[in-house]
């Protein structure tokens, strides 16, 4: 008798977007036939204007698009909470309320992502800001912002994480200790898609696949 053993994959990551256009206006970004990935880190690299941000900002739901995105299955347009709660998305420019500090902030994204105490005292130790939390925002320094920003993208359980400019603004300790993290989650399944300018420190870093958006397309390096 013949016995198959089938390996399963924990946590195999399939993102498809498919038919894709995107404009501002007339003036039309994004417009490709498939972009696929699975489990892993990807670097989307690009020079300026070239639609990094845009991309992002349709996978992670917040900017209209034609076209599908469908993530292990689950549609973006059709089941977008379902979709919303597998990803974490932090922004090139992060910007919160000033009026509030920063344990406030985590405090509303932890209870939003279901993450513990110890967690977050984890994450904030790690960046150095746990003395900074009792502080408003408008006080922080942009390379604070930054980590408070990649702290919270941090919290909770997702599938993937979008980090759009992760590595400006922080210093090179921060980058090394995001090196790191990155490479935690990955060894527990978890996938990146991150966009920088600056060169991912391949020596620190190892990524699946680098990307280009060329001609509103997005095309491996
Ligand atoms: N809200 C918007 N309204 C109008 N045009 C926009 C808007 N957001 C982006 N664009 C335009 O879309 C194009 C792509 O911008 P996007 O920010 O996605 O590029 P990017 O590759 O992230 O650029 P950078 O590397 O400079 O951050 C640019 O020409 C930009 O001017």
């Amino acid at each position: 008798m013949l016995i198959f053993i089938k390996t399963i994959k924990l946590n195999q990551l399939n993102l498809t977007l498919t038919d894709i256009s995107k404009r501002y206006g007339s003036h039309t970004v994004l417009a490709f036939d498939e972009w696929k990935i699975d489990s892993g880190i990807y670097w989307l690299k690009g020079g300026n204007g070239t639609g990094k941000t845009t991309l992002f900002k349709i996978i992670s739901g917040q900017t209209p698009f034609d076209g599908t995105v469908l993530l292990n299955q689950i549609s973006l347009k059709k089941q977008a909470n379902d979709f919303r709660s597998r990803i974490s998305y932090a922004e090139a420019e992060p910007q919160y309320p000033l009026f509030i500090t920063g344990k406030e902030l985590l405090n509303f994204y932890a209870a939003i992502r279901k993450a513990s105490q110890k967690d977050i005292n984890t994450l904030t130790d790690l960046f150095e800001m746990t003395a900074f939390l009792d502080q408003k925002i408008g006080g922080y320094s942009s390379g604070m912002l930054k980590k408070l920003s990649l702290i919270c993208a941090f919290i909770g359980d997702v599938s993937l994480y979008i980090f759009d400019e992760p590595l400006i603004t922080i210093d090179t300790a921060s980058t090394d200790k995001l090196y790191r993290l990155i490479i935690e989650k990955s060894g527990q399944g978890k996938s990146f898609l991150i966009s920088s300018h600056q060169e991912i420190d391949a020596a620190k870093l190892t990524v699946d696949g680098v990307f280009v958006i060329e001609n509103r397309k997005v095309v491996i390096c």
